[in-house]
């Protein structure tokens, strides 16, 4: 019987890395979203899956979102969102992630009659095989949609209780301005009571004010995007004395206009002043790439070095929520320093 020598690394191996910043719901390729229309016979207004992407193009962030909350519509079973969150973690393994940190939005599904139960659940049957399907750690963040009101968000902690085991922590998305974090304080400080991790979107279109008060207010210890951080001198100041992480995601920034190109991007000066920057991909099946893809995007368009690519990787680890595991983190940072690139 022949010995299958095992392959030494390679160039192509990619490079390890945490994603902290994902929306499950916005790694439904449109493949995946006609194949559960079907299944739940459910009718997309699009003729087929390029149709659908030719809808992919958005003026800002309300505009994805628009779409976004329209095709997790097809959405329905347990089975729909561990399909859901297993296409993802196989994707993400291929592109070098070892850890993802993955985002939910259970209130755009109980508004549409889906049970959190099913919800949690389906998510909860991908993530429990994950490391042993993808080789991939996986941690949970219940998110609350800042543009429903502050009594929505802790009705959904209330209906999260029974699941409480599955969740780490709490985040705050959806359309920011005109909605500030001050509005969740109430069911922050109660996430915070029940023992959960606090993160929330501020800084993708908001202003820089919003930063702050995530972090003064709801006591959130990363900060997701804080791309307009760099307008206040003082907050960079103290994100970089605090080790503050922000969850960066490029290619969400262009497709959504926070940025006009990648290569006008400001992480390389957020790297030069000294903040704990992270790469990520926000919502990859509509913004063009996974995490993998928005490393080698960054890579490319901002010339960053390989010493500036292992940062980043590092960084994403140094911010994972994974004080429960020192032993995972300590291994995970010792294969991005033995990592070389091609
Ligand atoms: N980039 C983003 N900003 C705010 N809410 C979101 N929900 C999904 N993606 C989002
Ligand atoms: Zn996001």
């Amino acid at each position: 019987m022949p010995v299958t020598p095992t392959p030494l690394p390679t160039a192509e191996t990619p490079l390890p890395t945490a994603e902290l910043h994902l929306h499950i719901e916005g790694t439904l390729e449109p493949e995946l979203a006609f194949a559960l229309a079907a299944r739940n016979g459910v009718r997309l207004p699009y003729a087929d899956t390029e149709a659908l992407r030719r809808a992919y193009r958005f003026e800002d962030l309300q505009s994805f979102l628009d779409l976004y909350y329209e095709l997790m519509g097809v959405l329905h079973t347990v089975q729909d969102f561990e399909d859901l969150a297993d296409a993802y973690l196989a994707r993400a393994a291929a592109q070098g992630v070892r850890h993802a940190e993955i985002f939910f939005d259970p209130q755009a599904h109980t508004a549409r009659g889906v049970p959190i139960g099913t919800v949690i659940e389906g998510l909860g049957r991908a993530l429990d095989r994950s490391e042993e399907r993808h080789g991939v750690s996986t941690r949970l963040i219940m998110c609350f949609l800042r543009d429903e009101s502050a009594e929505s968000a802790l009705a959904t902690l209330e209906a999260a209780t029974p699941y409480l085991h599955r969740l780490t922590g709490v985040g705050l998305d959806s359309a920011e301005v005109g909605h500030p974090p001050a509005k969740f304080a109430e069911v922050y400080a109660a996430a915070g009571a029940l023992g959960l991790r606090k993160v929330a979107h501020a800084g993708e279109e908001g202003p820089p004010a919003y930063i702050t008060e995530a972090l003064d207010v709801l006591g959130v210890e990363r900060i997701d995007h804080g791309l307009r951080a760099m307008e206040d001198p003082a907050l960079v100041d103290r994100l970089v004395r605090d080790r503050v992480p922000l969850t960066l995601c490029p290619l969400s920034n262009v497709r959504l206009r926070a940025v006009a190109e990648l290569a006008d991007h400001p992480l390389p000066a957020m790297l030069a002043a000294g903040l704990l920057v992270t790469v990520n991909s926000d919502d990859p099946a509509y913004f063009g790439g996974y995490a993998g893809d928005n490393y080698d995007a960054v890579r490319e368009a901002l010339r960053l070095a390989p010493e500036q690519l292992r940062e980043l990787a590092a960084n994403s680890f140094r911010a994972a929520f994974l004080e429960d595991d020192e032993e995972r983190r300590t291994r995970y940072l010792a294969e991005v320093a033995a990592h070389r690139f091609a």
